[in-house]
């Protein structure tokens, strides 16, 4: 985590206006695994030591490695494995082994490295910004994020970068307009933290600076980011509003009303999320000299392509694909599609419907949000044209050919699937079958055509279906921001990113592949 904040502010000083960042989580037990390597050891805890060193005591017990601190009565936490944290009384110190009896009843033998001084003084409410804790350790952070939890407190500062805690459940009085009204103008602190203070702030240094701000939104699958970045915009949106006279939609109404296409062919359900967004978003929202609001972007990157051949229980792939299969029968007929487990790329898994989700419903709603955004008739038939093709090209395996190192569609089956992709693409399906069963190499002076193995076109397959699908979602993208109207003279703007981030599986599947840990991006 200090890693990531560290890079951050290596990238403000190269003038990447990052002025503030929302970290946020899901549940309190992850960020165990989080913030596991104990290097956020607070600033307050060393400046004690420096303190302690310059009075000339030491920092070690006589004869052990046990921090001072750490003495019979002293209040402690100590690692579990079960709990993850546990708060007792120390009541025997040998050597680098201290004896704790915790509140939870059990007694406990842990080396001095695995515990941590706890404040006896701690407030049962917490405190809104983690600076003023007296110990800024793991269980000092989740003791304080829990005990507001439980109070419904979901944001927390820490300096001038906001955690939030998913709630899991609608607290609609945090998001009133009332609420924004007083946010309006407040001090940074000076009320309780909120993304409503966080944009606020952003406003107003870009008003006052005439610098364009940045507004970082990150943490795990399914912590709330979606959410926080609604929040954000409805209060830029709220500070940045022109007085209409006229009927037209306001921009934060334009850049939610495309909320549907885009979720329909980015987002998926995963293992902590029904509807995850699987790509990486920039909103950019354009201000006038005056502060008003003149236009926005959206702007997306690293789509997860690799969902779209692979997906493993109980993960689905993309939501277009199941709600096309359960499209009205002319549809279906149209673009010979049935049921979802006919095809491929979506039987890998045994995930195919989701909780209180009707399909046909979605497929409806999506067509009717791209009527919306202004993608015709014509160009909604052949977004769905492609997204059949895709379905049936899944479908399409190899055999041996005649000739060695050579393949052929199967049987009749990939034949027949090879030709409905060719159809629905609208190409030659010949030029198709050779795309996916050969591979033709450039040289200076001549091009080689050299036949692959059927395992090899099974990954040229799948590599056209990624590839067409990741063109597809860029069209639409694109199409998006024509219909939302972008101010391309605009001098001032706020970004507000949102992007997966901290994302720690025991294999890191596809985080390696397409969804890299922001840890390892470089700035
Ligand atoms: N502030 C909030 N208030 C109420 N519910 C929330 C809030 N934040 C998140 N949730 C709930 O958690 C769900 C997941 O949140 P969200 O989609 O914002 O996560 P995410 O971080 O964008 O996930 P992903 O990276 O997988 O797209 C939401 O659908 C909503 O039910």
């Amino acid at each position: 985590m200090s890693d990531v904040v560290i890079r951050l502010r290596c990238a403000k000083r190269r003038g990447l206006n990052t002025s503030y960042i929302i970290w946020l989580f899901s549940f309190l037990q992850r960020l165990f695994s989080y913030l596991g390597n104990k290097e956020i050891h607070s600033a307050r805890l060393e400046r004690n030591e420096r303190e302690e060193r310059a009075r000339g005591k030491s920092l070690e017990c006589e004869r052990c490695a046990a921090p001072s601190s750490i003495i019979v009565g002293s209040h402690v936490w100590v690692e579990d494995p079960d709990e993850a944290w546990l708060d007792g009384e120390v009541t025997e110190v040998k050597g680098d082994d201290i004896k704790i009896n915790t509140t939870s009843g059990k007694t406990i033998v842990a080396k001095s490295a695995n515990v941590y001084p706890k404040d006896p003084e701690f407030p049962s409410c917490g405190v809104d910004d983690m600076t003023k804790l007296a110990y800024l350790h793991e269980p000092g952070v989740l003791q304080n994020l829990r005990c507001r939890y439980d109070i419904n407190e979901i944001y927390t500062y820490t300096g001038n970068i906001l955690i939030a805690v998913n709630p899991f459940r609608r607290l609609p009085h945090l998001y009133s307009n009332h609420m924004m009204e007083q946010y309006k103008g407040a001090a940074f602190g000076e009320l309780s933290p909120h993304p409503f203070a966080v944009a606020d702030a952003a406003y107003r240094n870009m008003i006052n600076e005439k610098i364009s701000q940045a507004i970082l939104v990150s943490g795990e699958s399914g912590a709330g980011k979606t959410e926080s970045t609604k929040s954000l915009m409805r209060y830029l949106a709220y500070m940045g509003g022109k007085a209409s006279k006229t009927e037209e939609r306001s921009v934060e109404q334009k850049v939610l009303e495309s909320n549907p296409v885009l979720e329909a062919f980015g987002n998926a359900k995963t293992v902590r999320n029904n509807n995850s967004s699987r790509f990486g978003k920039f909103v950019e929202i354009q201000f006038d000299k005056k502060g008003q609001i003149s236009g926005a972007a959206i702007r997306t990157y690293l789509l997860e392509r690799s969902r779209v051949c692979q997906v493993s229980d109980p993960e689905r792939n993309y939501h277009c694909f199941y709600m096309l299969c359960a499209a009205p029968a002319e549809d279906i007929e149209k673009y010979k599609l049935g049921n979802p487990r006919t095809f491929h790329y979506l039987k890998q898994s045994n995930c195919y419907d989701l909780d209180g989700v009707d399909e046909y419903k979605e497929y409806l709603a999506t067509k009717r949000a791209m009527d919306v955004v202004g993608i015709s008739q014509e160009e909604q038939d052949a977004i769905f044209r492609v997204v059949a093709a895709i379905l049936h090209l899944g479908n399409v395996e190899f055999v041996k050919g005649k000739e060695i190192d050579s393949s052929q569609p199967k049987d009749d089956k990939s034949r027949f699937h090879l030709k409905t992709a060719a159809e629905l693409f609208k190409c030659n399906l010949k030029a198709l079958e050779d795309s996916l069963v050969k591979r033709v190499m450039v040289t200076r002076d001549e091009s080689i055509t050299k036949s692959l193995d059927p395992d090899t076109a099974a990954l040229s397959r799948d590599a056209l279906a990624k590839i067409v699908y990741s063109k597809l979602f860029d069209w639409l993208v694109d199409k998006i921001n024509v219909s939302i109207g972008q101010d391309t003279a605009s001098e001032l703007l706020i970004g507000v990113l949102d992007i997966y981030g901290f994302e720690s599986f025991k294999t890191n599947r596809n985080s390696n592949i397409s969804r890299p840990n922001l840890l390892k991006i470089p700035y």
